[in-house]
């Protein structure tokens, strides 16, 4: 069983952000404290606009803080050359912004410019460091395909062996997932747990993926309107309740038996009994159908399926349904 060896590689303490416009200032993130380890991989969740991309943007010091410190291997931010913070941190954004008739191979060699120097010459080492990127990435096959030829998914993972040939300590990436299926999700957040984990490095990645979160980070940030950020593991989150801070409609909450998220208003009234599992999605199938009651007891039975309602037999949550809607 691998170990993770956890360092502390990046410290924000009591951060004020925001932006100035027409000459006023704008705040939108204060007091915000964190710290992120390397050998983990840390989801920064929280709704649209509660500033999570204007976070990232003072991490990559883009953006400089009103209040505050922010410091990078116990060194302020704003302190890096731009090399020396391309050395120590790789970032990865949404949209693709190489041309589309450069090479997967070209694409990831990319990452060496902080060391390559004008010259983009890539010594023996920095060709061993791609050709490592492109291996622990799972894309060997691809290194002669053009970006405009690859999907969605083969593209965020050439991008990821981009960050990780310029091997830095820290990998940012803001919503490295959009437009992916749900398969290549899980696909790219697992690999980049593995990273972390295998590489030893800090991972924080910005996404609004809670469930596929919950599977693969070790620590989430959340950060809601007006408090503070919350650092945890997901279970602690989830089992402390604090999770739900991510939901603040009432019908919409996190179900901790079921790891997920849940409409609230289940017309629990209905009298279903039988396997748990059959039971939960028959109920889900009346509730989705807006059937708030029926007159009697509905029973459902495992091998073969089978729901009895009112002495009436149906194969099927669809088959119960339309009888209900009948009568
Ligand atoms: N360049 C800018 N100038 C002024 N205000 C900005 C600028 N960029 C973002 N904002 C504002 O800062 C707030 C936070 O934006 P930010 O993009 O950080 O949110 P976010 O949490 O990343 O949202 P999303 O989940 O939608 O990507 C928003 O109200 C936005 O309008």
């Amino acid at each position: 069983m691998r170990q993770r060896s956890l360092a502390s590689i990046l410290q924000g303490k009591d951060l004020q952000l925001g932006y100035l416009k027409n000459g006023k200032r704008r705040e939108v993130l204060s007091h915000l404290d964190f710290e992120l380890f390397t050998g983990e991989m840390t989801c920064l969740l929280g709704p649209n606009g509660v500033g999570k991309s204007t976070l990232v943007k003072a991490i990559m010091a883009q953006l400089q803080p009103w209040q505050g410190s922010l410091n990078l291997d116990g060194q302020a931010i704003s302190s890096y050359s731009q090399e020396s913070l391309a050395r120590k941190m790789a970032v990865v954004l949404t949209e693709p912004v190489f041309p589309g008739n450069m090479t997967v191979g070209e694409l990831v060699a990319l990452g060496r410019t902080p060391y390559t120097g004008w010259s983009g010459r890539l010594s023996l080492e920095d060709q061993k460091e791609v050709e490592k990127a492109i291996a622990l990435t799972n894309i060997v096959y691809l290194k002669s395909e053009r970006l405009s030829e690859i999907s969605d998914g083969q593209r965020q993972k050439a991008m990821i062996a981009r960050a990780i040939a310029q091997n830095g300590d820290l990998i940012i990436l803001d919503e490295p997932t959009a437009h992916l299926d749900l398969v290549n999700r899980f696909e790219i957040m697992d690999l980049l747990r593995e990273i972390a984990l295998e590489e030893n490095k800090g991972v924080l990645v910005v996404t609004h993926d809670l469930e596929i979160a919950i599977e693969t980070a070790d620590r989430f940030w959340l950060l809601t309107c007006g408090n503070p950020l919350l650092s945890g593991s997901p279970e602690d989150l989830i089992l402390s309740g604090e999770i739900n801070q991510l939901l603040p409609s009432k019908k919409i909450q996190f179900s901790p038996k079921r790891g997920r998220l849940e409409i609230q208003d289940f017309p629990e009234e209905i009298l279903i009994s039988g396997n748990e599992e059959l039971v939960y999605w028959v109920r889900k199938g009346l509730k989705k159908a807006g059937i708030q009651a029926v007159p009697k007891e509905i029973r459902v039975q495992a091998d073969p399926f089978r729901i009895i309602a009112d002495e009436n037999t149906f194969q099927s949550v669809e088959e119960l349904i339309s009888s209900l809607k009948l009568s």
